[in-house]
């Protein structure tokens, strides 16, 4: 029998391979000079050949997760529930250390490992989880404050025309150009080939609940004398105030992400994660998958998302820029801010899927941001509140507290739909630009706005500085049946094809990759 056998090797970290051909090498020679104890046969062993790095598992337990969200009902306590086992779930990845939950948390549809919800947000050590921020990269809010130049419902037909909804990419006879195009990014192996789905969707806000919003906000001097306090003194100026007065604006906000060209990073960023995880880890889920922050692969990724960032932002300023050149209108000031990205602090990569930015800048100043909540309900500028123990993030909007499917299950017949889209936007001129209404982009299908207020109040998440009331807006609609319906809809073994289909692509593509 030999001094050490192949379970012994195995057991004591070393790999079945190649190297086991050194290793036995090694046994016989031990033996030959008269060793015959294997205790010590393995710890010569040991420093004759290193055994390869131990690798990842995931953790027994998962990290800390700090929980800004309340439930008054039955169905709130089911959404927190579930929204909280997919958290325990992500925060047993070893590289996160710690997570938290914004008061419009809700859980992602789909049973895979791992995956992030809706409001969660997570704070890694030097790495980035493409999962954690999305396919849709740089999902964000941007405003631009103007000086009201017309009817509301003039100012909307321009903005109509200003911008397009829908799947695909605008006209190729109408196509806007933006310098963020010519940026000299293209080399990036995250972002290759790419530049064309870029340049065909400036200017367009995909579909979804991506929306157009136009609404009013009264300026007054209590509101400029907050914003110069916490050192915004640039954005307060902006506003020039009749003596002891108020000012009524017009807002123009936009949300939307980074469209394809976002999904094709993501989608990269998530097999080169895969790749990553399976040479030094073992059965972490997809879904937890990172990319190490300081290696090549790592550094291009992350030079991609912010190249992510400045295309999605381009996109709305684009917006912006043609809807006051058609009004012949001014921006008097803008805000803006990404819900779904990774920002890094020190060596710590923060990921949110849903969640605002609520730290304070490099210059100490709270920082701004936008929470929409509704169609009918204003949009919140807001002061960051920089509470650590939540990762220092705010809600991203009000969520949902039922899926489309059981939304649709609650309203059946189309008298009913009818009746809840007719209430929910009651006052306000919502235009559906594929023209048919969507109920699950109504106020019906999202949280209780007033108690997702209480709770940023509550948890101290941000302070709100204005509230943008709302005049209309405009969003996609109805196109047919979306991506998303039809996975609703679909049985379980047309989902299981899906997935295996899905899979497959998935290999030949990992196979045609070379990282
Ligand atoms: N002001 C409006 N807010 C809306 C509308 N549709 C949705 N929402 C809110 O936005 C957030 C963002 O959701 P996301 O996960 O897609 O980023 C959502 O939670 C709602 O509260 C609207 O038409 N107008
Ligand atoms: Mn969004």
């Amino acid at each position: 029998m030999s001094l050490l056998t192949s379970e012994d090797l195995v057991a004591a970290g070393y790999e079945p391979g190649l190297q086991f051909k050194t290793l036995l090498a090694k046994i016989a020679e031990y033996e030959e000079r008269g060793i015959a104890d294997p205790k010590y046969a393995l710890k010569l062993l040991k420093r004759d050949v290193a055994p390869p790095p131990v690798k990842h598992v995931m953790r027994e337990k998962p990290v800390a997760l700090a929980e800004a969200i309340s439930a008054s009902n039955k169905e709130e306590r089911a959404n927190v529930e579930a929204v909280r086992k997919q958290m325990h779930q992500l925060l047993k990845t070893p590289i996160i250390a710690r997570g938290a939950i914004m008061p419009d948390a809700c859980p992602v549809g789909c049973s895979a490992q791992a995956v992030i919800p809706v409001g969660g947000a997570i704070a890694v050590e030097n790495a980035i989880i493409p999962s954690a921020h999305s396919s849709d990269i740089c999902c964000s809010m941007f405003a631009t404050f103007y000086e009201e130049r017309s009817s509301l419902g003039k100012e909307l037909d321009a903005l109509m025309s200003s911008t397009r909804f829908g799947p695909e990419h605008r006209h190729l006879d109408d196509l806007v150009h933006d310098p963020v195009l010519d940026e000299d990014v293209w080399q990036n192996r995250f972002l290759t080939g790419l530049r064309d789905r870029a340049r065909t969707q400036i200017a367009d806000q995909g579909d979804g609940n991506h929306f157009a919003f136009m609404g009013e906000v009264d300026v007054d001097e209590s509101m400029v004398a907050l914003l110069r306090l916490t050192g915004h003194g640039e954005l307060a100026a902006c506003f020039t105030l009749p003596p002891e007065g108020s000012r009524r604006y017009r807002v123009l906000v936009t949300h939307h992400g980074s469209r394809s060209l976002g999904a094709h990073v993501y989608k990269r960023g998530q097999i080169a994660a895969e790749k990553h995880v399976a040479r030094v880890t073992q059965h972490i889920p997809a879904a937890a998958a990172w990319l190490d922050a300081s290696s090549d692969t790592g550094r291009d990724y992350w030079h991609a998302l912010e190249y992510v960032a400045r295309w999605t932002k381009a996109n709305h300023r684009a917006i912006h820029r043609r809807f006051l050149e058609r009004i012949g209108g001014k921006a008097i000031a803008e805000v803006g801010n990404e819900h779904n990205f990774v920002w890094q602090r020190g060596d710590t990569y923060y990921h949110g899927k849903g969640a605002t930015p609520a730290w304070k800048d490099e210059a100490g100043r709270p920082q701004l941001g936008l929470i929409p909540l509704n169609m009918a309900e204003p949009i919140l500028l807001v002061l960051g509140g920089d509470r650590e123990e939540f990762l220092s993030f705010a809600p991203h909007g009000a969520g949902r507290n039922l899926s489309r499917t059981a939304l649709r299950r609650q309203f059946p017949d189309e008298s009913s739909r009818r009746t809840a889209i007719e209430r929910g936007t009651a006052g306000l001129d919502v235009r559906w630009f594929c023209g048919k209404p969507d109920l699950s982009e109504t106020p019906v299908a999202y949280k209780n706005a007033a108690q997702v207020r209480e709770q940023i109040r509550h948890f101290g998440l941000a302070e709100i500085v204005a509230e943008i009331r709302p005049l209309g807006c405009i969003m996609a609609g109805d196109s047919g049946r979306s991506w998303r319906d039809r996975e609703e809809e679909l049985t379980p073994k047309q989902k299981r094809q899906i997935q295996h289909r899905a899979e497959r692509r998935r290999m030949n593509q990992e196979l045609k990759d070379d990282w």
